[in-house]
């Protein structure tokens, strides 16, 4: 939990002759459903940051599914067959996840593509912009599973939520949300999505600093990382002179009660469906 130098980075670099410090990073991980974006989105609500304009937010939100890697025309015709396991470390693009954390802790703005899920693809012509910011929420299901990715982390949290409560909420989103029918759903989730939590997410639990049993029904636990999201806010400089950024960061909402919460908005965590 601690701001320890990661790749060069030591939690304070030199930016026009001033002291800046990097985005405190936050890896969020779980399995599927486990509620990683709500637990995310309380996040952002509960700071007051949820209706701020994408460029204004003092804390983002960015999800792993952004990075899943193009696939090859035969595996496109494996996915739409349901035959295509994208829980699998290797359908993500590990590279670009890394060069990705490396520049938003260097304090650029990044391009990150978004995701279709009915198709299975990257949307090109949808890309989101990410403007620097204070605090990085990186919500997935692998997202402590690469090394070079995992030790990027300020703070690690693992939504922990029992698997017969992810896979009821697994089918009707699929359904409702991915364009997925029961059989495809249940299929894909015992040929692929179980056996890759066993193998591959459940075991990375040991690298969290904070595990969150029943994800966003736990508000004592989103308090408490709240609680400490902003202690590290009120630690930053709050505007753009102070911080010779040119952006504005600071919204008006942060530097009222840190109680005051605003109104919720859909899009907190850039989740695509
Ligand atoms: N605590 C909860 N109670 C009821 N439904 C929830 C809860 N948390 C998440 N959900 C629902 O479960 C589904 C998956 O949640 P989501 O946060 O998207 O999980 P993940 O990001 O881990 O895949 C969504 O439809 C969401 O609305
Ligand atoms: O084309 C795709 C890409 C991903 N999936 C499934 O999505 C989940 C990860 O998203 P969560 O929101 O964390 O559930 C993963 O389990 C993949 O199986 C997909 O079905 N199709």
């Amino acid at each position: 939990m601690s701001d320890t130098p990661i790749n060069g980075l030591t939690g304070a670099q030199k930016m026009n002759g001033t002291e800046e410090k990097t985005p405190f990073l936050i890896g969020v991980a779980g399995g599927t459903a486990s509620g990683k974006s709500t637990v995310c989105k309380r996040i952002m609500e509960k700071l007051g940051q949820a209706e701020i304009d994408n460029k204004q937010r003092q804390v983002v939100c960015i999800s792993q599914d952004s990075f899943y890697r193009e696939l090859t025309p035969s595996e496109i015709s494996k996915a739409a067959r349901g035959q295509f396991n994208f829980d699998h470390p290797d359908a993500f693009n590990e590279t670009l996840i890394r060069d990705t954390l490396i520049d938003i802790l260097a304090g650029k703005m990044v391009q990150i593509p978004t995701y279709d899920y009915r198709n299975h693809a990257l949307k090109k012509d949808e890309v989101l912009t990410i403007y620097p910011a204070d605090v990085v929420l990186f919500e997935g299901i692998l997202v402590f599973y690469f090394p070079e990715v995992r030790k990027l982390f300020h703070m690690k949290l693992f939504v922990d939520t029992d698997s017969d409560t992810r896979l009821a909420r697994r089918v009707p989103r699929d359904i409702n949300e991915r364009g997925r029918d029961l059989d495809q759903v249940l299929n894909q989730y015992m040929n692929f999505v179980k056996p890759a939590f066993e193998e591959f997410c459940s075991p990375t639990k040991k690298f969290a600093d904070v595990i969150i049993p029943r994800g966003a029904d736990n508000l004592v636990a989103i308090d408490l990382i709240v609680q400490h999201i902003r202690e590290i806010l009120s630690s930053k400089p709050r505007n753009s002179e102070e911080r010779s950024l040119p952006q504005v960061r600071v919204h008006p909402a942060m530097l009222q009660s840190p109680t005051k919460r605003v109104t919720i908005s859909n899009d907190v965590c850039k989740r695509p469906h």
